[in-house]
């Protein structure tokens, strides 16, 4: 077994059972994190009214705090019901000093402020709110809660406000639930998210990029079980974030788990036939693909009408092993071994001898009946006829899709996670690839790792019917030792860079041998 990440969370007892501190439990646990409990305030309510907050004193949760240090220390801290001043100073301190201490600490805070049954869980101003808000790596506040942040005179939509947020705070994420819904059967939560500034986090391989902005949208699930949820939700982003999983992983998959737990509460509710307000009901990792939200962001808007890309016409044959080769040296040594793709991804020539180099490519492909993909030169691919261009998240910007599309050439796209599979899967390419699924010394991966869990996790994501389904390709780190495993998730390829052109260094043995071996675990 391994060690489980621990949480903190720091939050009000709702004695009605639903919310606060024992939605935070029941989430954790079925998340597979260790849930530490410090409790800011014990409250007096039902599900008809907010009696009273009775707030804790700093000292026992000083003491609290003290003790678990030194035995149980967080990896993410989630905040939800501040009960007064004394505690905001208290909270801000206790994150500066755990963040001296342990500089990777992530710290989520869902603004509880009013109960939904009525009354309010704090009095506490923006002023003197606003040292906690300055200190917190990711906050996730709902529409109302929002606008009272930022404090704009008029009703704003969740983009601006989050901007606004960032602008005040500079806070790293902001979450707004219930963001945005242009259709009022959908529920829409909006992130604008700084990349590459969460501690010991690297979002993002494009350093020049400052932020990204997104929605998550799903079909809304009415329930009369929703009582905690926004407790739930803020968790179960936490307990992914101890996971390790980057910000937007983590809120495609906290977002799939309330999705499943209003699903799961759904025939109770119907059952009882009436209002009733009840606790959200907390299920384990979420898995199945129907309550993963639609990721809506600047490309897939601009791309809404594109046609599917061709596909690969693999008329029965398996797409099997994919070498990926930066020279002619090497793609006339390989394409004689019966390969049905191939790619050549060049990153330290001039343009000029580029285009010769692709000229020579493209021809010695189509001699053997072999599928070339032209890693970033999308142009250059097109002007001459290559059979596909690989194009990775970087360039998903700039590239023109609709002309990639329309020259019939095939598309490959790289994909590191669900968020990025959930965006890359709609626009339809022809295969879609998933990495880096190990650690590779090919490029600078750091913090998308995937590992094979979440290449098994991603690839549940494609529709269950097989004419829609795009084949999937794995890279990153994959080699003589790692392919039998890889193969078992079920993708219809691996991609390869070292395992083939250091094969000597690594096996002894010819590069040919190496190609020779895995086509045959591949199958
Ligand atoms: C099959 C396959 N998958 C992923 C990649 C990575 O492509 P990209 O994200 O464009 O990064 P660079 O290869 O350009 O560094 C790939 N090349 N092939
Ligand atoms: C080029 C590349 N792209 C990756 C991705 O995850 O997008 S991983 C990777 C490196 C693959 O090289 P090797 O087989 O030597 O590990
Ligand atoms: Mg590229």
């Amino acid at each position: 077994m391994t060690k489980k990440p621990i949480i903190w969370t720091i939050s009000g007892s709702d004695c009605s059972g639903g919310a606060g501190i024992a939605a935070d439990i029941k989430t954790g646990h079925g998340l597979g994190v260790e849930v530490c409990q410090l409790i800011s305030a014990n409250t007096v309510q039902n599900s008809q009214q907010l009696l009273s907050v009775n707030s804790v004193s700093i000292d026992i949760l000083q003491q609290q705090a003290a003790l678990l240090m030194t035995d149980k220390p967080p990896s993410v801290i989630k905040i939800g019901l501040v009960a007064n001043v004394a505690q905001v100073k208290w909270l801000v301190q206790l994150l500066e000093q755990l963040k001296q201490k342990m500089p990777t600490l992530i710290s989520v805070y869902d603004p509880v402020g009013q109960a939904t049954v009525g009354g309010s869980f704090n009095s506490l101003t923006l002023a003197q709110l606003r040292p906690l808000l300055q200190d917190v790596d990711v906050i996730t506040p709902n529409l109302l809660e929002a606008q009272s942040l930022a404090q704009l005179a008029e009703i704003s939509d969740a983009e601006r406000l989050a901007k606004k947020i960032y602008d005040d705070f500079a806070i790293h994420s902001i979450i707004v639930k219930g963001g945005h819904s242009e259709i009022a059967l959908d529920s829409s939560d909006y992130c604008y998210h700084q990349l590459n500034q969460l501690p010991g986090k690297q979002d993002n391989q494009d350093k020049t990029q400052a932020a990204i902005s997104y929605q998550l949208t799903s079909k809304r699930i009415a329930s009369h079980y929703s009582h905690g949820g926004g407790c739930s939700f803020a968790t179960a982003l936490s307990a992914f974030l101890a996971h390790g999983y980057l910000v937007r992983d983590a809120f495609t998959l906290a977002k799939a788990f309330i999705n499943q737990g209003f699903n799961a509460s759904e025939p109770v509710s119907k059952l009882y036939g009436h209002q009733y307000y009840g606790a959200f009901e907390q299920q384990g990792w979420p898995y199945q693909a129907a309550f993963f939200p639609q990721a809506v962001d600047e490309v897939s808007k601009k791309y809404q009408t594109l046609p599917a890309f061709n596909s690969l016409n693999l008329a029965g044959k398996k797409l099997g092993l994919y070498p990926v080769i930066d020279s002619l040296y090497w793609l006339k040594r390989l394409l004689p071994l019966g390969l049905e793709i191939i790619q050549l991804r060049i990153k330290n020539l001039a343009l000029a001898d580029v285009e010769q180099v692709i000229i020579e490519a493209v021809f010695l492909a189509k001699s053997y009946d072999t599928r070339l993909f032209i890693n970033d030169y999308w142009q250059l691919a097109i002007k001459h006829g290559a059979y596909g261009v690989h194009i990775g998240q970087e360039d998903l910007q700039a590239a023109d899709l609709f002309k990639i599309q329309q020259a019939g050439l095939r598309l490959g796209i790289s994909t590191h996670g669900c968020y990025e599979f959930l965006l890359a899967q709609q626009l339809q390419p022809s295969y879609l690839a998933i990495g880096a699924v190990f650690p590779t010394t090919t490029k600078d991966m750091t913090g998308q790792i995937q590992g094979l869990n979440n290449l098994t996790q991603v690839l549940a994501l494609r529709p269950n019917n097989n004419i829609t389904q795009i084949p999937v390709v794995a890279i990153g780190g994959i080699n003589l030792v790692r392919a039998a495993q890889v193969v078992a998730t079920g993708v219809e390829s691996i991609a390869v860079v070292t395992a083939i052109t250091e094969a000597k260094s690594s096996y002894n043995i010819s590069p040919e041998q190496v190609v020779e071996k895995l086509q045959k675990i591949i199958g």
